[in-house]
C-alpha cells in the first residue's frame, strides 16, 4: 500500500478558524515569509519531547494531518496505514485524529465485529492516559513495533461527533433547548464523577499538553465532590450549549484585550490582582471594586451577551429551538457566574452546579443511559 498521510475522519468544510490557520500556514511555508523558518511555537513536541524536536518544517503542512516530520525512524509517530492489522485482530479502517504524542485510528475488531478506537503513541512514550482511562472504561493495551522502537497502543470505544462539531453543523448554531439542558446535565455529571474519582484536568504547563493529575488529600480522606479547577471550563461549555456564540472570545486578542474582556464580563478583578495588570488604566477608570470602563469603551457584559446570543437568538429563530423562561434564564446566569468566579476557591463545585435533583430529573426524562 502506498504511504500517504491520512486526514482525520472529521475533516470538514473550512470554518473561519481553519481559513485563518490556512492563511497562517501559507505564510509559514512561504520562502519569503518572515515566519518561514520559525519552529512551530505551540507544538508541545518541539519543547519537551527530545526525539521529536525539529527546527524547521520539512513538508508542506496538511490540514487535519499531524506534522509529517515527526514520523522518523528511532522515534516519533508510528506509521499507520488504512488496512493495517494490529494484533491479528484490529483492522484500521479510518483515522479519527491525532495529538501531540499519538495518532488515533478507527479500527474494526474482527474478533467481535465491533468498531474500536486505537490510540497509537509515539515511540517510548509513557502514556498516563491509559492508566486514567482504565478507571472509567475497559481499556486494552497493546504494543506495536516500529522501525526501531516500540509504540504503546490502547484500544477504547470510539466516540461520536464532538459537541462543537455538532453545533457547528446546525444552521443556526444553537442546540434545541431540551438537548442543551440534557447535555449540560450529563456533562456536569461526568465531570463530577471524574472529580469524585480523585482526578482533575491539569493546568497547561508552558506549551505542554494537558495531563490529568491525581489529587490526593494528605489525610487520606476522599476528595470533596467538585475540586474547582475544571469548573471554569465546564461553565464556558455550558454557556456554549445554550448560546450561539462562546462567552469568552480570545482568538487574536492580546493579553490586555483578553483581560479587559474578562473584566467586562465577570466584573472587577479581586483587589490584590490589579497590581499584576500594569496596563489596566487603558481600560478602567480605577483599580478595585469600583472600577468602571474608561469613557468611550464599548462594553458587552454577561447580561448583554445573554440577551443577544441566548434570549434574542432563540426568540427570533423560526425553527423552534426553544426559549428559556425568565426564571430559568436568571438561574442560568447565576450558575455561570458562580462557575466563573475569579478565584478558584470561590467557584461553585460540580456538586453545587449539579444539585441534588438532577439524577431524578434525568432519569425521568430517560436521559444519559449509555456511554455513547
Ligand atoms: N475514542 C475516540 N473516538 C473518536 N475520536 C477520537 C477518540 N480518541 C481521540 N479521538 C480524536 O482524536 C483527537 C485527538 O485525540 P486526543 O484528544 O486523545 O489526543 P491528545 O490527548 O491531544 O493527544 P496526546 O495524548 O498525543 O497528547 C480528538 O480530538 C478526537 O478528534
Amino acid at each position: 500500500m502506498q504511504n500517504r498521510p491520512v486526514r482525520s475522519q472529521h475533516a470538514k468544510a473550512p470554518t473561519t478558524a481553519s481559513l485563518l490557520r490556512r492563511t497562517l500556514r501559507s505564510r509559514l511555508s512561504s520562502p519569503q515569509g518572515s515566519l518561514g523558518r520559525l519552529r512551530n511555537p505551540t507544538h508541545p513536541s518541539s519543547h519537551n519531547h527530545s526525539t521529536l524536536s525539529s527546527p524547521s518544517f520539512l513538508y508542506e503542512m496538511l490540514e487535519n494531518v499531524e506534522r509529517l516530520d515527526y514520523y522518523r525512524s528511532g522515534g516519533g509517530y508510528h506509521s499507520v496505514q488504512i488496512g493495517d492489522r494490529f494484533c491479528e485482530r484490529y483492522r484500521v479502517v479510518h483515522k479519527l485524529g491525532y495529538g501531540a504524542f499519538s495518532t488515533i485510528w478507527l479500527a474494526r475488531d474482527e474478533r467481535v465485529s465491533k468498531y474500536v478506537a486505537i490510540k497509537v503513541c509515539c515511540a517510548d512514550e509513557v502514556h498516563q492516559e491509559e492508566e486514567i482511562l482504565s478507571r472509567f472504561q475497559s481499556v486494552c493495551q497493546r504494543g506495536s513495533q516500529g522501525p526501531n522502537r516500540r509504540h504503546s497502543c490502547f484500544v477504547t470505544s470510539p466516540a461520536r461527533c464532538s459537541l462543537a462539531d455538532t453545533r457547528e453543523a446546525s444552521t443556526c448554531g444553537l442546540f434545541k433547548l431540551d438537548v442543551a439542558r440534557s447535555l449540560a446535565a450529563q456533562l456536569t455529571r461526568a465531570v463530577a464523577y471524574i472529580h469524585e474519582q480523585g482526578l482533575v484536568h491539569g493546568l497547561y504547563a508552558k506549551y505542554g499538553p494537558p495531563e490529568p493529575e491525581s489529587v490526593v488529600r494528605l489525610d487520606g480522606q476522599p476528595l470533596s465532590p467538585g475540586v474547582p479547577s475544571d469548573v471554569w471550563s465546564l461553565g464556558c461549555t455550558i454557556w456554549a450549549l445554550l448560546s450561539c456564540r462562546p462567552l469568552l472570545e480570545m482568538m487574536l486578542k492580546t493579553e490586555d484585550d483578553a483581560t479587559a474582556q474578562l473584566v467586562d464580563i465577570l466584573g472587577p478583578l479581586p483587589a490584590e490582582w490589579w497590581g499584576r495588570w500594569p496596563t489596566w488604566g487603558k481600560f478602567s477608570t480605577q483599580p478595585g471594586e469600583d472600577a468602571r470602563p474608561v469613557e468611550g469603551r464599548w462594553v458587552w457584559g454577561m447580561e448583554t451577551r445573554f440577551e443577544e446570543w441566548v434570549v434574542k437568538m432563540r426568540r427570533e429563530d423560526r425553527r423552534g429551538m426553544g426559549e428559556l423562561g425568565e426564571e430559568e434564564g436568571r438561574a442560568f446566569l447565576e450558575m455561570v457566574r458562580g462557575m466563573l468566579a475569579w478565584r478558584p476557591e470561590d467557584r461553585l463545585t460540580t456538586r453545587g452546579v449539579y444539585g441534588d435533583g438532577v439524577d431524578e430529573e434525568m432519569g425521568a426524562a430517560g436521559v444519559g443511559g449509555g456511554a455513547e
